[in-house]
């Protein structure tokens, strides 16, 4: 199957809507992690067939559990979630940050290339990371345990912000999140094509 047939299927599977332009941005951001990745070392995973399950179809997956308006992809890599965000929601901003300067320049120029006026790309540790308007909503793929994920972006978040953390089986890390962190939701996802155990967990800080 072609992978334009193949994105088609899996968003068919998942009941979402995408464009056909978006579909299109998808598969170019694909070509370009592809044409990349022996630069700059953005991904384990190479066969462009289990690229758009593993990272597209993945990162589409969480999108209808989501929020307005102002995000930060954490530990963001070659663009996971960010930028599959950002082609689906042009209307929310979207900040990827990575302390590892090559894979930032990588995506400021993906960025360019698929014009996306909602992204902005930091090179920076998250945890130094000091910011005037904080976010409604922090993401993170495979970044770091979720404890750690919450502690090192505490500060970056609105008081009334949530966290989402894109997890296998999340069940044993969220038995050790710090005080004052509480689980909103553990929604389970169905990627299709992919045999792994995915969950979106949404966090929030107590009141
Ligand atoms: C395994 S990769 C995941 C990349 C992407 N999210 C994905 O799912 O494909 C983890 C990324 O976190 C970044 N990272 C690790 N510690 C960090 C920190 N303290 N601040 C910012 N980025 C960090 C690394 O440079 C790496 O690119």
């Amino acid at each position: 199957m072609s992978l334009e047939k193949e994105l088609a299927a899996g968003i068919a599977q998942m009941g979402l809507e995408v464009t056909p332009e978006q579909q299109v941005k998808l598969l170019d951001y694909l070509a370009l992690l592809q044409k990349w990745n022996g630069v700059y070392n953005l991904t384990a995973i190479r066969q462009p067939e289990q690229m758009v399950s593993n990272h597209l179809l993945d990162s589409l997956a969480v999108l209808p559990y989501l929020w307005p308006r102002r995000w930060l992809d954490v530990g963001c890599g070659g663009g996971l979630p960010g930028i599959v965000l950002a082609v689906m929601r042009p209307e929310w901003s979207f900040t990827l940050l990575d302390s590892n300067s090559k894979k930032i320049g990588f995506i400021q120029q993906a960025a360019i290339e698929l014009d996306l006026q909602n992204v902005e790309v930091r090179c920076e540790r998250v945890e130094q990371w000091q910011v005037q308007q904080k976010f409604d909503g922090i993401i993170s793929r495979a970044f770091a345990e979720v404890a750690d994920f919450v502690r090192l972006s505490r500060h970056l978040l609105k008081d009334d912000g949530r966290w989402a953390a894109m997890k296998g089986a999340p069940e044993q890390e969220l038995a050790r999140l710090p005080d004052g962190i509480k689980v909103e939701k553990v929604i389970t996802l169905q990627v299709p094509k992919l045999k792994a155990a995915r969950s979106l967990v949404v966090l929030g800080v107590e009141k």
